[in-house]
């Protein structure tokens, strides 16, 4: 593994297209693929998705909460699929969205350490400790060519309760999208005052060689981009789309064109499977309307 989290995901992006899968074996799902709800059915599922689309995709979002409800054997599925996914050419980035005080942050962050068992190239986190607790998780994302993505305009209704909350003169989710472009600016330190938006307006947060390792988590479901990302320096990624009523249309709405924004989209793919042309096909269909 080679240069920041930014770098390697630009460099995929710009050979594979901005999609990234998301590997959430539902219950429903491994019924509709003749599965059972069991390691061994979570092992094939997973398999399937990621012979399939792991040499394909630019990343791969494989939803912890699935593999956790079977155990350490879920758990022993992931770690097998995390390595051969890696190893096929695909990013990963685990939907973990963990947060906690920065002494146990520091060990969440270890998922971005070469030698984890389970070391994939980003991590969700969650912000509501305060954007500040996820330091250390910043700390070893620099170290070791890490990504982070920070919840931050999230797709659920109902999001906006926390998230439009007014912190001084900004909501909870602004903070958070600020905090995440002080990470990014070169030569911003914590404990520094934020970056001053006007200064850092050209980092707009495109894809290329200077794409920043931390991004935010903005959903394609909003009705209205409610958040600045101006000067983010960093990727958006957008959850929400196919099952959640987002679409291609919505994400040019938010979020224009140009900026560094990676749409995910989980049960819309993998509803296609298990045939692996069928689920290549159906992230095609994607690919197509996202850089139409
Ligand atoms: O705001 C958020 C943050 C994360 N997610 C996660 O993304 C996938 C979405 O799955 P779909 O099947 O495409 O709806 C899932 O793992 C969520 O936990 C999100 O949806 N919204």
């Amino acid at each position: 593994m080679s240069g920041t989290f930014g770098e390697r995901l630009a460099d995929a992006v710009a050979a594979r297209g901005p999609l990234c899968v998301g590997i959430d074996p539902h219950v429903p799902l491994l019924e509709r693929w003749g599965l059972p709800d069991s390691p061994d059915g979570l092992a094939r599922f997973t398999d399937a998705v990621v012979d399939a689309l792991a040499g394909h995709v630019a990343v791969l979002k494989p939803q912890l909460a699935f593999y956790e409800r079977h155990g350490s054997r879920g758990l022993a599925v992931l770690e097998d699929a995390v390595v051969r996914a890696r190893a096929a050419g695909a990013l990963v980035l685990l939907d973990a969205k963990r947060g906690d005080i920065g002494s146990t942050m520091d060990a969440y962050a270890d998922y971005l350490r070469p030698e984890h068992p389970l070391a994939v190239d980003a991590l969700t986190v969650s912000p509501f400790l305060g954007p500040g607790s996820l330091q250390p998780a910043v700390d070893t994302a620099r170290l070791h060519g890490g990504g982070l993505f920070v919840l931050a305009r999230t797709s659920n209704p109902g999001a906006g309760t926390l998230q439009h909350a007014l912190v001084g003169e900004r909501t909870a989710a602004q903070v958070v999208i600020d905090t995440v472009r002080g990470w990014n600016t070169p030569g911003w330190v914590v404990g520094d005052p934020l970056p001053d938006i006007a200064a850092v307006r050209d980092m707009a947060g495109r894809w290329g060689p200077s794409t920043g390792s931390f991004g935010v988590v903005v959903g394609a479901t909003l009705p209205d981009l409610d958040v600045d990302l101006d000067g983010l320096g960093g990727p958006v990624l957008a959850p929400g789309l196919g099952a959640q009523g987002g679409s291609a249309a919505d994400l040019r709405r938010l979020f224009g064109t140009g900026r560094a924004v990676v749409p995910t989209v989980s049960r819309d793919v993998l509803q296609a499977g298990p045939d692996a042309g069928a689920l290549r096909a159906a992230a095609d269909r994607w690919t197509a309307e996202l850089t139409a």
